[in-house]
C-alpha cells in the first residue's frame, strides 16, 4: 500500500476507483475488468445481483470473493426511505453484519436523479442503526454538508445522470462540496471516459465511483485499466499542485537566458 491512501471509515484502501459489477456480459467478464481497474471496493446491487439470495443461481460471491474484495452493497432501484432501509438491512444479514453500504434512493425512474429528502432520512436511520453510510446525492453543497453532518462516511455527489456518461456537469459545485465537506468526496454517477475521472481527481476528490463508462465500453476491461490510470493520474497531478493558468506567458519555456556562449 501507498502512503496515499483512500481512508473510509477508518479503512484504508489502495484504489480510488470504485467500480460497479452490473451491466456486464457475464460473471467472468465483470471479474476480468474490475481486476484490470485495480479497484478494492465494489458496489454490489441488493435487489438485482445474487449473493447468495437466490440458491442455485451463479453468485457473484463465487466470481468476486468477499476475501478479496469490499463489498459496498447499495440500494439501486430504491425509490424511498423504507425501501432502501429495509434492503440495507438484509445486506447486512446476507453479508455476515457487514455494516459499510452505498446508499441511493432515486427521484424517478427516468433520471434516476436523487431523491435527496428520502436520502437525508434514510442516512439517519442507517447511521443510527451503526451502518457506516457512504451516500449518493446530488452536487448541491448544502445537502453534502447535512449528509456529512448526519454521519455519513463518504459523500458521492454525482458528476451527471447515472448511465449518461455525460462527465462532469458542474466542476464549481464540485469544488463547493469539497471546500466544506472533510469526509472523503467521491463522484459517482456519469463518468463516461478516462478524462472525466482524471478531472474529478484533479479537483481534489477523493475517488471515483462508476459503472456504465466500463461495462457498456466496447472493450470493458481495456477501459477499466484506462480509468484506473486516470484515476492515478488525476491524483498525481492534484497533489503535485498545477500551474497557476495564465492567459499569457511571459516566459518563454525554453529560455535562453544563462545560456552557455550568451
Ligand atoms: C454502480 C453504482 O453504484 C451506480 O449506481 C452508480 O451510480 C454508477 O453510475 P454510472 O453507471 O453512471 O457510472
Amino acid at each position: 500500500m501507498s502512503n496515499d491512501n483512500l481512508i473510509i471509515a477508518g479503512k484504508a484502501y489502495s484504489s480510488r476507483l470504485l467500480v460497479g459489477t452490473g451491466k456486464y456480459q457475464d460473471f467472468a467478464q465483470t471479474r476480468a475488468a474490475i481486476d484490470a481497474s485495480g479497484a478494492d471496493i465494489v458496489t454490489v446491487a441488493i435487489r438485482r445481483t445474487n449473493i447468495g439470495q437466490n440458491a442455485g443461481e451463479a453468485s457473484l460471491l463465487d466470481f468476486l470473493p468477499p476475501s478479496e474484495f469490499t463489498y459496498l452493497p447499495n440500494t439501486a432501484g430504491c425509490y424511498s426511505a423504507d425501501d432502501a432501509v429495509r434492503t440495507l438491512r438484509l445486506a447486512r444479514e446476507l453479508l455476515d453484519d457487514h455494516r459499510l453500504v452505498k446508499l441511493e434512493v432515486l427521484g424517478d425512474p427516468q433520471s434516476l436523479y436523487p431523491n435527496v429528502v428520502e436520502t437525508l432520512a434514510a442516512a439517519k436511520t442507517l447511521v443510527k442503526e451503526g451502518f457506516e453510510v457512504m451516500v449518493y446525492t446530488s452536487d448541491d453543497p448544502i445537502i453534502a454538508q447535512q449528509l456529512e453532518d448526519i454521519g455519513c462516511a463518504a459523500i458521492m455527489p454525482l458528476a451527471s445522470l447515472i448511465g449518461s456518461g455525460m462527465g462532469i456537469l458542474n466542476p464549481w459545485n464540485l469544488q463547493l462540496i469539497l471546500e466544506r465537506v472533510k469526509v472523503p468526496v467521491i463522484v459517482d454517477a456519469g463518468v463516461g471516459t478516462a478524462s472525466d475521472a482524471a478531472i474529478a481527481m484533479e479537483l481534489g476528490c477523493q475517488g471515483v465511483l462508476m459503472n456504465t463508462a466500463i461495462a457498456a465500453a466496447q472493450d470493458p476491461v481495456l477501459m477499466a485499466s484506462a480509468m484506473r490510470k486516470a484515476v492515478e493520474a488525476g491524483r498525481e497531478a492534484y497533489r503535485a499542485g498545477r500551474m497557476p493558468r495564465k492567459f499569457y506567458s511571459a516566459t518563454p519555456s525554453s529560455p535562453t537566458s544563462g545560456m552557455i556562449g550568451r
